[in-house]
């Protein structure tokens, strides 16, 4: 076709199939480029710490093992924000097979796919990075988007049939990362001596959660583009599936990019802006990208776990006291201020703060 794109060309045409012939990626790709600073895919790997959440799984029970691993969960959260779980009760056969209905569903035809795409202004369905600007850099992956709870919300004409197992897979998949960041979130408040449905509460009964399948084609210069630009998430807390053998997922420790490295049995689970809010500071939401590589295709499933719409969240008032003193307002509908503030630019937590 000639001519430059329009934007109903960059909205449909898959990265995936941008990646096909192997060329330089075109200009709205290129997040840096020659004299600014190169993408470096192999920074140093950062030791994410491991908590086996079975062991913090009973309030009753309270055992020294216990406590220790709730001091180390709470250490993790004030400072990188971040933790692999592993004793999480799924099974890694089971993890593989999400893996492989992802797989089979990314590898369909394009016609295939696009039954499931995206509307021109929604978030959710088969798409690639939302474009709302001429001079937004494009990220370099698809993804496919669905609300999986409140159940009765879900968006099933959105939910691929092709692979046959996807909707059972992707519901039973996310009925336990349900029931996991539930423990997880008791856990949270009780490392931190809060009442343990503190968090629970605010996120209250009509929680919502969001999987985002993640799919990262390999790129002819993985030094010029970025799979997901650097962002904090807008959840509650995320947890994430990785690939089981192709990295790509970068943390910003100090003011430096840092690799998350592939455990493939865990969760990579991190807090989300809401909970830094709710924790008033002390738990961080941090900063991440995602970097692709020239070989190999790389496929995750992010699911992030937020309030009810319309709820109102704070700061615990147990987390503030004279030495620290309320540092966020309420909020609601983080959802949209975050979208707002990420599209201009801004780091959406900002707006939150007092
Ligand atoms: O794919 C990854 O490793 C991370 C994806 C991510 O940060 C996101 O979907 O918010
Ligand atoms: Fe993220």
């Amino acid at each position: 076709m000639a001519g430059s794109p329009t934007k109903q060309d960059l909205i449909w045409r898959s990265v995936q199939e941008l990646a096909i012939n192997g060329d330089k990626p075109p200009a709205r790709y290129i997040f840096c480029d020659g004299d600014g600073e190169q993408i470096d895919g192999s920074p140093p790997l950062f030791p994410v710490p491991v908590i086996d959440v079975s062991l913090i799984t009973s309030s009753t029970s309270q055992s020294s093992k216990e406590d220790e691993e709730l001091e180390k969960l709470q250490s993790a959260l004030s400072s990188c924000g971040c933790f692999q779980a592993v004793g999480h009760g799924i099974s890694s056969s089971f993890l593989d097979k999400v893996r492989e209905v992802a797989k089979l569903f990314f590898e369909l035809p394009t016609e295939e796919k696009q039954k499931y795409s995206r509307a021109v202004d929604e978030l959710q369905g088969y798409g690639t990075d939302q474009v709302l600007s001429e001079h937004q850099i494009l990220d370099w992956s698809d993804r496919m988007f669905l609300g999986v709870h409140p159940e009765d919300q879900r968006k099933l004409k959105l939910w691929p049939e092709n692979p046959r197992a996807f909707r059972e897979v992707l519901h039973e998949f996310t009925a336990n990362i349900k029931f996991i960041s539930e423990i997880l979130l008791k856990a949270m408040a009780r490392s931190l001596k809060l009442e343990e449905n503190c968090f629970l509460n605010q996120f209250g009964e009509q929680s919502t959660m969001i999987a985002r399948f993640n799919y990262y084609p390999h790129c002819a210069r993985p030094d010029l583009v970025l799979g997901v630009k650097p962002h904090a998430d807008g959840s509650g807390i995320t947890i994430l599936l990785q690939d089981r053998e192709v990295e790509g997922l970068q943390l910003l420790e100090n003011d430096r990019w840092v690799r998350v490295p592939i455990i493939p049995d865990a969760l990579f689970v991190n807090v989300g802006d809401q909970v830094q809010i709710m924790s008033n500071g002390i738990f961080k939401s941090p900063v991440h990208r995602v970097v692709t590589n020239s070989e190999r295709e790389r496929i995750t499933l992010a699911v992030f776990y937020m309030p009810q719409k319309e709820k109102e969240i704070g700061p615990e008032d147990g987390l503030i006291d004279e030495k620290r003193p309320r540092l966020f307002k309420k909020v609601k509908n983080y959802a949209d201020i975050y979208f707002q503030y990420y599209q201009a630019g801004k780091r959406p937590i900002d707006a939150a703060k007092i």
